[in-house]
C-alpha cells in the first residue's frame, strides 16, 4: 500500500529531546534524531488522536534538589507548543489517554500544526459530534452519574463532542422517549450509562423508533426489520455489564468513552421474540429457558433486596456470571452460592418437556464448536454479513430474504426433556467467565447459538456448568447439543397447562411456586427479564444495531 505523503514535517522539542516530527494524512510520528539508527519511533494513527490544543508556554522548572534544573536556553527555545492527546493501549483491553507536547520557537508553526491536525480530525466523518446521553442513576452501585460526570464528560468535552444529558427519573423513560418523542435527527449517537438493563431499554426504544419511521410492524414475526442508523455507546455503570465486556473486552468507562470518541462501529445481531403475533422483547445476549429461567425467577422474587440479590441468589443478567461462583475456587463464594436459592434451583434439577424446531444456518462460515473467537475485524462476521447482504440484493424485496434462506436450509425438530435451553447471540463472556456461554458465538454473523441441555444427572450438569469457567469444551458432552441457527420456535409439552401458566404471567403477578407446582414449565429469561409466555418464536436480525465499539482487539 502506498504510504500517505507527509502533510507537515518539522523539528520540535519533546520533553528535552529534539525530535523529527511528521504528520501524514493517517499518522503522526516523532523520533529523536540524534542517533537515527537507534531512534525510538513513536507513531499514532490520526484516527486515534482525541484532540489537539495549543499549549501554554512552560513555567520555568524549579529545582527542588532532585536532579538538574532545565537549562535557560532550553526554556527559551520552547516558548510555544501544542499538545496532542491520543489513545494508548493499556493492559486487558483497556484504553488510556496519553498527552505529548511538542515545543518550538515559532508560534506560527505551532498554530499551523494545530490547524492541520484539527482539519484531519474533522475529515473523520465516523466520529460523533453530538450525542444524546441517558444516565440511569440507580444502576449498579448507583454511581452512573458520578462515573459519567467525572470520567466521561471531560473526555467528550476535550474531543469537542457536545452532549444532551438526561438523568432518568423512572424505568423505561429512555425507551419511551427514544421510541416516540425525541427529535433524533440532530444526534450522531445515543449513549447508555448504566448496566445491561439500561442498554436494553435504549436499544428497544431505538429499534421501535426505526421500525415506526420505516412503517415496519414489529409485531409481525415475518417482517424484516430495518437497521438502526444511530449508533449506541455503552458506559458501563451497572451491576452487570456483559454486553460492554463482550464487545470491548473490558468494563472500563474511559475505554468505552474513547471507543465512542474515535467513532468505532460494531454491528450487533439482535433476536426478536414473538408470541401469538405479538413482539415480546428483543434479545441482545441470552435467551434462556429451564435452569436459567428458574434462577432468574428466584432472583426477581428478591428484587426488593437491590443489587445484593445477585450475590445472594446467584442471578446475573448474563447467566454466565451466575456460573462463575459454581466454578470459583474461592470457598467463601462457593459457600455463598451453596446457601443461596440460586443453588437450590440447581439442586432441584427440573426437567422441562417440549419441542424445539429450528432453522440451522448452513450457508455460513463458522460453527459453535470452533476454536476461533469473534474479534475486532472478525472475518467470519464479514464473510457471513457479505452473504446476507448479497442475498438482499439478489432478492427483489427484503421479505424474500428469509424465504430464500429457508428454502436452502430445512427446519429441524427436537422433542425432549430439557434441563436448559439457551440461545446465545454473543459469547456472553464476562469477567468471571471470560470465554462465556458460547465462546465461538459471533457478534454480527446473523445467527444465534442454540444450546440444548438434555436430561442428565445432577453431577453431569454441574460438570457442564463448571466448564463455562475453564478452557474445556462445554459442548463436548453426550447430553448437550448445540446448533447455529437463524430462527427457532419452542412449544411446551402440554398446551392447556401452559395456557394456565401464561394467564398468571400476564396478570403481572410474580411467578409463585404454585404456578409451577408440577414443574412442567419454566419461564424464559430474555437478557435478564422474564418473558410472559412460554411458547415463543425467535428470529435473528443481522446487524440490527451498531455499537460504538470494534469488538475485542487481539
Ligand atoms: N430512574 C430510574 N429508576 C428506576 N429504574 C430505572 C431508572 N432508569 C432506568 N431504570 C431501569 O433500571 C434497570 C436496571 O438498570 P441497569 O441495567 O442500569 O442496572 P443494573 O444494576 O445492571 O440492573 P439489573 O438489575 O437489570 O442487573 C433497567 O432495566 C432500567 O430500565
Amino acid at each position: 500500500m502506498e504510504r500517505e505523503r507527509a502533510v507537515l514535517s518539522a523539528r520540535f522539542l519533546v520533553k528535552l529531546a529534539v525530535c523529527e516530527v511528521t504528520l501524514r494524512g493517517d499518522s503522526l510520528t516523532w523520533s529523536q534524531n540524534q542517533d537515527p539508527g537507534r531512534a525510538e519511533r513513536n507513531s499514532v494513527p490520526v484516527s486515534e488522536i482525541i484532540a489537539v490544543e495549543e499549549a501554554e508556554p512552560d513555567a520555568p522548572t524549579k529545582n527542588r534538589g532532585r536532579g538538574p534544573s532545565t537549562a535557560p536556553e532550553v526554556l527559551e527555545a520552547r516558548p510555544s507548543g501544542f499538545t496532542v492527546s491520543y489513545v494508548e493501549r493499556g493492559r486487558h483491553h483497556c484504553w488510556l489517554t496519553r498527552d505529548v507536547t511538542f515545543h518550538c520557537p515559532s508560534r506560527a508553526t505551532c498554530h499551523q500544526w494545530v490547524q492541520t491536525i484539527r482539519e484531519l480530525l474533522l475529515m473523520l466523518t465516523r466520529r460523533p459530534r453530538r450525542l444524546l446521553v441517558y444516565i440511569n442513576p440507580y444502576g449498579g452501585k448507583q454511581r452512573g452519574k458520578w462515573i459519567y460526570e467525572q470520567r466521561v464528560a471531560p473526555l467528550f468535552a476535550r474531543a469537542s463532542i457536545s452532549t444532551h444529558v438526561i438523568v432518568t427519573q423512572s424505568e423505561n423513560q429512555a425507551r419511551d422517549e427514544l421510541a416516540t418523542s425525541r427529535d433524533l435527527k440532530k444526534y450522531d449517537g445515543v449513549v447508555s450509562v448504566g448496566g445491561d438493563g439500561m442498554f436494553s431499554e435504549v436499544v428497544h426504544g431505538l429499534i421501535a423508533r426505526t421500525q415506526r419511521d420505516a412503517g415496519v410492524d414489529q409485531n409481525c414475526a415475518e417482517e424484516k426489520l430495518v437497521s438502526c442508523k444511530l449508533r449506541v455507546g455503552i458506559i458501563p455503570a451497572g451491576s452487570t455489564d456483559c454486553i460492554c465486556y463482550a464487545t470491548v473486552g473490558t468494563n472500563d468507562p474511559v475505554t468505552s468513552a474513547l471507543h465512542i470518541i474515535v467513532g468505532d462501529s460494531q454491528p450487533m445481531d439482535i433476536c426478536s421474540v414473538h408470541h401469538g403475533g405479538k413482539l415480546l422483547r428483543y434479545s441482545m445476549s441470552l435467551l434462556g429457558y429451564g435452569f436459567y429461567g428458574d434462577v432468574l425467577t428466584d432472583s426477581e422474587r428478591k428484587r426488593w433486596m437491590g443489587p445484593v440479590r445477585y450475590s445472594f441468589s446467584g442471578k446475573f443478567s448474563s447467566a454466565a456470571e451466575y456460573l462463575s461462583p459454581l466454578g470459583h475456587r474461592c470457598p467463601l463464594l462457593t459457600l455463598n452460592v451453596a446457601v443461596s436459592p440460586g443453588f437450590q434451583t440447581f439442586l432441584s434439577h427440573h426437567l422441562y418437556e417440549g419441542t424445539i424446531s429450528f432453522l440451522p444456518a448452513t450457508d455460513i462460515l463458522g460453527s459453535p464448536r470452533d476454536k476461533t473467537r469473534c474479534r475486532a475485524g472478525c472475518p467470519v462476521c464479514q464473510h457471513n454479513g457479505r452473504l446476507l447482504s448479497q442475498d438482499r440484493q439478489v432478492c427483489g424485496t427484503d421479505e424474500d430474504v428469509p424465504q430464500k434462506a429457508e428454502q436452502e436450509a430445512e427446519w429441524q425438530v427436537v422433542h425432549g426433556n430439557f434441563v436448559a435451553i439457551n440461545a446465545a447471540t454473543m459469547s456472553c463472556a464476562c469477567p468471571r467467565s471470560p470465554e462465556g456461554l458460547s465462546p465461538a458465538a459471533h457478534l454480527a454473523d446473523g445467527t444465534t447459538d442454540l444450546i440444548l441441555v438434555h436430561n442428565c444427572s445432577l453431577l453431569d450438569f454441574l460438570r457442564h456448568l463448571m466448564r463455562h469457567t475453564n478452557e474445556k469444551d462445554q459442548f463436548d458432552m453426550s447430553f448437550v447439543e448445540v446448533h447455529r441457527v437463524r430462527r427457532f420456535r419452542f412449544t411446551p409439552k402440554n398446551s392447556r397447562g401452559h395456557q394456565k401458566l401464561e394467564k398468571k404471567l400476564n396478570a403481572n403477578k410474580p411467578l409463585e411456586p404454585t404456578c409451577r407446582d408440577d414443574h412442567a414449565y419454566s419461564s424464559w429469561t430474555c437478557d435478564g427479564e422474564i418473558l410472559k409466555h412460554v411458547a415463543v418464536e425467535v428470529r435473528v436480525h443481522w446487524g440490527l444495531i451498531q455499537l460504538f465499539a470494534r469488538g475485542i482487539e487481539d
